[in-house]
């Protein structure tokens, strides 16, 4: 992919993940309403290609988007207690700003920070905590209807809504990424609903890759390691993206510590 990518939210911890993996492979415009630090910025990427902006000012969003051929937008407010203003703003007036912009400018691919509190009502006492655990065969895949826990969901299951519209009226391929739990080095620590939605940073960063070389029209797919410990079914993102993730929440200690492998043996 020659032409610049987009990446909204650039500074936050999952825009941080993607760059530490691919920064160096593409051409970056990175936009934050926050200016990032040169230590967040990967070498290539000039001050010209970074836009310190709020995705609802639309003027800016659309300066930003010129010559641009793909968008990851992550910039929201991650929070799942977060109070309706602050989602209907951030994530919801936001998502269609920048979908619009990426649609009127002719973007061809848009992936899309969906989130697991789009389906966190799917996580019933009925099915909890057996949902978390290897034996459970409960899986989500992506078709089920969106199920939020909570208004922050709602604003995922909303951006997830738009995507459609801009790829039914537009043409424009959107994926929704449903991304787990996000952190680094080891899962989520003494947590089983998180290891169950562990994201790795490797596969974080190489599905987000996926997501800008695949072909495909909409999708909505999870965005976990390939962990044991599993409700989200990972088959569509393997089958339409090619995605291959490397991490298991299962090689770690309930506290996140790595099980030391078996040392080798001299016996036959
Ligand atoms: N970290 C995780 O495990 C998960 C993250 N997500 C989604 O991924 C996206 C990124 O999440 P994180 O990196 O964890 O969050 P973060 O809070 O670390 O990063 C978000 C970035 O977006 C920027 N931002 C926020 N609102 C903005 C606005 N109105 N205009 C411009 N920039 C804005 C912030 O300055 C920040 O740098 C969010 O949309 C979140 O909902 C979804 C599921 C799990
Ligand atoms: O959408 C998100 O989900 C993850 C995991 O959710 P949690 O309920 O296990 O905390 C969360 O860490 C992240 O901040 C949020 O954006």
């Amino acid at each position: 992919m020659d032409d610049p990518v987009l990446l909204t939210g650039a500074g936050g911890r999952v825009g941080q993940a993607i760059l530490d993996g691919i920064g160096e492979e593409y051409d970056w415009r990175l936009l934050d309403r926050e200016p990032l630090p040169a230590a967040k910025v990967p070498d290539r990427v000039t001050d010209a290609d970074q836009y310190v902006a709020d995705i609802t000012d639309e003027r800016a969003v659309r300066e930003a988007m010129r010559g641009v051929n793909a968008v990851i937008h992550l910039a929201g407010d991650p929070r799942k207690t977060a109070p309706w203003d602050s989602v209907l703003r951030n994530n919801i007036d936001g998502t269609q700003a920048v979908m619009r912009a990426a649609a009127e400018a002719g973007v061809e691919k848009f992936a899309f920070a969906s989130s697991n509190h789009a389906v966190g009502g799917y996580e019933t006492d009925d099915r909890t905590p057996d949902l978390y655990r290897p034996d459970d065969d409960y899986r989500l895949d992506g078709d089920e209807l969106p199920r939020p826990g909570n208004l922050y969901g709602v604003s995922k299951a909303t951006g997830e809504f738009l995507g459609r519209y801009y790829h039914d009226e537009f043409g424009m391929a959107v994926v929704c990424v449903r991304i787990g739990n996000l952190t680094k080095d080891h899962p989520p620590r003494e947590y089983e609903r998180g290891q169950a939605m562990w994201l790795s940073h490797g596969d974080c960063a190489h599905l987000f890759e996926r997501c800008l070389l695949a072909e495909y029209g909409f999708e909505i797919v999870y965005g976990i390691s390939d962990n044991d410990r599993k409700y989200y079914s990972i088959d569509r993102a393997r089958e339409i993206l090619g995605y291959d993730p490397q991490d298991n929440s299962a090689n770690y200690t309930f506290e996140g510590d790595p099980i030391a492998e078996d040392p080798p043996t001299d016996e036959p």
